[in-house]
Order: C-alpha cells, then sequence, then structure tokens
C-alpha cells in the first residue's frame, strides 16, 4: 500500500483544518436563530469566519487538536501492523507541519513528546470487515470538551431534575443534565453523543461512536429518534448558549446509541463534543492505499461566513447603551480596569504572556521571568511553528479557564496582573481577587484560533519551552485582539448569571415525558 501513509496525513490535514459540511450547516442555522447583534449572534460570526480562515490557511480550525482517534475497518488478511506505522508517521508529519498540536504528555513527569506520539496516543480500533476497501474515520476532539463529557449511574438523585430512574425518562433527565453542566466551558454551542448501557468504558466508547454520526442522520431506533428530536427540541430551553454567553442555542446536535447492561449498573455516558466538531473519514483501496472516496462532505463551497465576520465581538454588545468599547494597552492601571463592566467589548493592543495550567502551577511557588505588573495573562496553549528559526503563531484560541481557579486569585494579587484572557469563565475565588485587587476577566471565543492567531503580530520570546509548546510562556505582541468582560471589578459575573438561570430553566424538565 504505496499510498496509505499519504492518505492518512491528507485525511489528517482535512479534519484539522476543513469543517464537515452538516457541522458548518448546524452552525449556520444556529446562527440563524440567534437575534442580530447579539453576543451569540456576533460570537457565531467569529466562529463562522474563522472556520473559513483555516480552510484557507490549511491552518487547524482550533489549537487544540485533540486525542486524535481513528477507527479502522480492513479487509480480512490486511496487515495492520504496517498500517499503525503509517498512520503514526502520518500524525507526526502532520505535528512537524503545523497542522496538529504536539499533545501527548507524559502523565506523571509533564514530558511533551513532540509528536503526539506516546503511551496511548494516538488511539487505533481496528476491526475487521468482508469488504475490500479500508474504512478510515478521524475525529479530533479537544480537552476542553473532553473534560465535560460525564458518565451517570442510575438511578440518582439530579440538580434541578430530581429522581432519575432506570428507564427512558430518567436517560432523558441525565441528557438535559449533561447539557447544563458543560455550560459554556466545552465551547458551546456543541455537540453530544450518549451511550446507554454497557460498562463504565464500552459506555463512553459507544457514546463517542455517536459522534461519527452524521448531524442530520434519523436513528432506526423509535424510541431513541423520539429521544434525540425531545432533546434538541428543549436542550435549547436552558439558554446557555454559544459560549456560554446566554442565547437561543446550546446545542447543536444529540446522537445516542444503546447496547446491553450488567444487571446491577446502568450507565448513561455523554460525550460532548464542541462546535469545532473535527471528524471526517475515507475510504482507501487496499491495494494501492489512494483514497477512493471521503465519507462525510467536506467544507469547502458551503461557505458559512456572513456580512457580520469582521465585526465580530468588537460590534455592540447585547443591545445594552451602557456597555461600551474600549482599547486597553497593557500595563494597564486600577483606574482602567474598574472603570469597566461585564459587556463591554475591549480591544487590546501590545504585550500578552500565554499561561496555563503548568505556568499557574509554577507560579505560586517561584518568580516570573517577566514583569507581570498591570500585565495580562491569556489562558491559551497556542500551535506554533518554526520559520527561519523565529516562531510564527499558527492557532491561538483560548483555554478552558476554570482550571486555574485554585491559582489565578493568588497570582493576580502577587503579580499585580489587571487582566486575565480566557474561555468559560472563572469562579468564586477568581471574582473576589478582581474585586479586591481591581482586575477583570476578559472571555475571548474558544476554538477561534484563526481569528485570534491573525491579531498575534509577533512572538517576543518564550519562557518554560520545557513544559512543552502549548504550556510554554509565550510573550506575544497583539493588535485589535477582541474580548468581552464577562466577570468585572465589582463582582459581577455573567457565568454565574447565567449558571444560576439555566439552573432555574432546568427544573422545567422535573415533570416525567417518556
Ligand atoms: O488545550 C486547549 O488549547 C484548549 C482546550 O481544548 C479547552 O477547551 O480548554
Ligand atoms: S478550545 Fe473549544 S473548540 Fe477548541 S478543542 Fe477546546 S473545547 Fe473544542
Amino acid at each position: 500500500m504505496k499510498h496509505f501513509e499519504k492518505s492518512v496525513y491528507q485525511l489528517i490535514v482535512e479534519t484539522s483544518t476543513n469543517l464537515p459540511v452538516d457541522v458548518r450547516k448546524a452552525i449556520k442555522r444556529a446562527k440563524s436563530k440567534e437575534n442580530e447583534g447579539t453576543r451569540a449572534s456576533l460570537s457565531l460570526s467569529t466562529i463562522s469566519n474563522n472556520i473559513s480562515m483555516a480552510e484557507t490557511n490549511i491552518s487547524p480550525i482550533c489549537q487544540d487538536t485533540g486525542m486524535p482517534t481513528f477507527i479502522v475497518h480492513t479487509p480480512v488478511g490486511a496487515n495492520q501492523i504496517e498500517m499503525k506505522k503509517d498512520i503514526l508517521s502520518a500524525i507526526n508529519r502532520a505535528t512537524q507541519n503545523s497542522k496538529l498540536r504536539p499533545n501527548s504528555v507524559d502523565s506523571l513527569t509533564g514530558e511533551n513528546s513532540g509528536d503526539n506520539i506516546g503511551e496511548g496516543t494516538p488511539v487505533i480500533h481496528f476491526e475487521q470487515w468482508e469488504k475490500n476497501d479500508i474504512d478510515i474515520r478521524l475525529i479530533l476532539k479537544g480537552g476542553g470538551c473532553e473534560n465535560k463529557n460525564i458518565q451517570y449511574s442510575l438511578p440518582m438523585e439530579l440538580e434541578g431534575l430530581g429522581k432519575a430512574g432506570r428507564d427512558l425518562d430518567g436517560i432523558r433527565k441525565c441528557i438535559l443534565h449533561s447539557v447544563y453542566q458543560a455550560q459554556g466551558q466545552g465551547c458551546s454551542a456543541g455537540f453530544i453523543g450518549v451511550g446507554i448501557g454497557g460498562d463504565r468504558t464500552t459506555g463512553y466508547e459507544l457514546a463517542k461512536k455517536q459522534l461519527f454520526r452524521e448531524v442530520y442522520d434519523i436513528n432506526p431506533n423509535p424510541d431513541l429518534q423520539k429521544l434525540e428530536e425531545y432533546v434538541m427540541k428543549n436542550a435549547n430551553k436552558l439558554g446557555i448558549g454559544t459560549m456560554g454567553f446566554g442565547g437561543e442555542v446550546t446545542l447543536l446536535g444529540c446522537k445516542v446509541g444503546v447496547m446491553n447492561r450488567l444487571p446491577a449498573s446502568f450507565f448513561v455516558s455523554v460525550a460532548y463534543n464542541c462546535w469545532a466538531f473535527r471528524r471526517l473519514g475515507v475510504l482507501i483501496d487496499s491495494t494501492s492505499g489512494e483514497i477512493n472516496e471521503w465519507i462525510y462532505d467536506k467544507g469547502s463551497d458551503d461557505k458559512t461566513n456572513d456580512a457580520n465576520q469582521n465585526k465580530v465581538v468588537s460590534d455592540k454588545g447585547n443591545h445594552s447603551s451602557d456597555q461600551k468599547k474600549v482599547v486597553l494597552q497593557a500595563p494597564i492601571t486600577e483606574e482602567q480596569i474598574r472603570d469597566l463592566k461585564v459587556g463591554d467589548v475591549v480591544i487590546i493592543n501590545g504585550a500578552i504572556h500565554t499561561g496555563r495550567d503548568a505556568l499557574h502551577k509554577y507560579l505560586m511557588e517561584s518568580e516570573s521571568p517577566v514583569d507581570l505588573n498591570g500585565g495580562i495573562i491569556y489562558h491559551c496553549g497556542p500551535v506554533m511553528a518554526k520559520v527561519d528559526n523565529e516562531y510564527v503563531v499558527k492557532a491561538a484560541g483560548p483555554t478552558t479557564s476554570i482550571r486555574e481557579e485554585p491559582y489565578q486569585g493568588d497570582i493576580i494579587k502577587k503579580f499585580g496582573i489587571r487582566a486575565v484572557i480566557g474561555k468559560g469563565g472563572m469562579g468564586a475565588k477568581t471574582l473576589s481577587a478582581l474585586k479586591e485587587h481591581g482586575g477583570v476577566y476578559l472571555n475571548a471565543i474558544g476554538g477561534a484560533a484563526q481569528y485570534y492567531a491573525e491579531s498575534i503580530k509577533k512572538v517576543d520570546s518564550v519562557d518554560f519551552l520545557e513544559f512543552g509548546i502549548p504550556e510554554a510562556m509565550w510573550h506575544l505582541q497583539v493588535e485589535g485582539f477582541a474580548a468581552i468582560v464577562t466577570m468585572d471589578a465589582h463582582g459581577n459575573s455573567l457565568h454565574a448569571d447565567v449558571e444560576k438561570s439555566s439552573l432555574e430553566k432546568l427544573a422545567q424538565f422535573k415533570e416525567s415525558v417518556f
């Protein structure tokens, strides 16, 4: 199979950079349901714009290219050992060419392997079938949405919904709860795959497998079809919206599968996938290794961007006249920060510094290599390329901020940081530090990695490269970097408000339906 490696490489590049048509359609539909000018609508414009940019630039849609997971069906007698070698080679090549971010991290030492290859990564499932072609499907599911997966063990008591029993109605409650608990942190609006039954392991596998179904297919099982339709109709009533900003559309797809279980166990496993729902597949000729056919429609001609695309979040926020647009340049003063309120749009120029999990832990015990007084921290793990010995940003959207909740408040105060950019919001401890010290939390659009990469004009330098590319502290110069104040120095948090109101809305689904 002379061309197999090249075909797998093509599959990886397309999956990372070119969103499938059914996903684009779902995003376009969501956009049409949001009122013009709202935060949700403007965020969806940024997302659509980002999707087009990724396709044009042949660069990752989102900087987190996830856990590459392949499901391969091979003809009887095909050499799976050779295929695996080729898949690893293609993964390595795609990583070196900045189509994938190096994402394989040693869980004990924290060392990044640098090529996406390591114990357990990538994931490759082989199965035989009685056809002549090789069917190979790939999903790149990022870590932020993976963290929002959830597994329920019935019967149980669910927040807002009461008792969930071992029946279709109990399953219904679990699914609605799963959407609620994700809030905007998995880059809503999202897609869910649900696995009913199995054990803890196969339940999650079944859930993830559902994500390989087309967004607009119809479940052949009438009960599950009914359930999927119900969830699609009702989950959006939770009002969480794109990025958790509030809005009409929270869920873009729901696919449910079922398998047998043990008498003692009843699991409902939910795999949450962000809007950057990257999965494609190919049928490959098992003699030549050439691609015969693409299994899902690839993006290309369905341009989802619209007239609003370049206005993005820099337009007025949610129809309120006291929300303003402010240009900030570090170092920022306390006075400038105290002047900002939730809903304001901020345009950042000048220096920002990336920092995520490893850096926050480090800064708790050690000094910063640069002066952060009045500075801006960006929760981001970019994709970088080295061109002529200089680093160039290839993709750089925000990462989920809540992971830094144990550290952030202390770090803001210790180093005099004035603004934190991320996504999904932070908790009570950070909110109180923002109030005490005079700081803001700025929400960028999760997944919009091409859009933000464009506003990064220069990489000044880097510290802690030994943490790996995503975890290093990159010192960047930005121009026109737009984000929304979602937590201010007056104790207000849009995230806390949306969480509270969505919990109230969840309670309307308490009564039994099925
Ligand atoms: O690791 C990242 O860059 C982002 C992650 O997928 C997240 O959603 O937090
Ligand atoms: S940052 Fe958002 S869009 Fe990207 S992988 Fe994470 S959850 Fe998905």
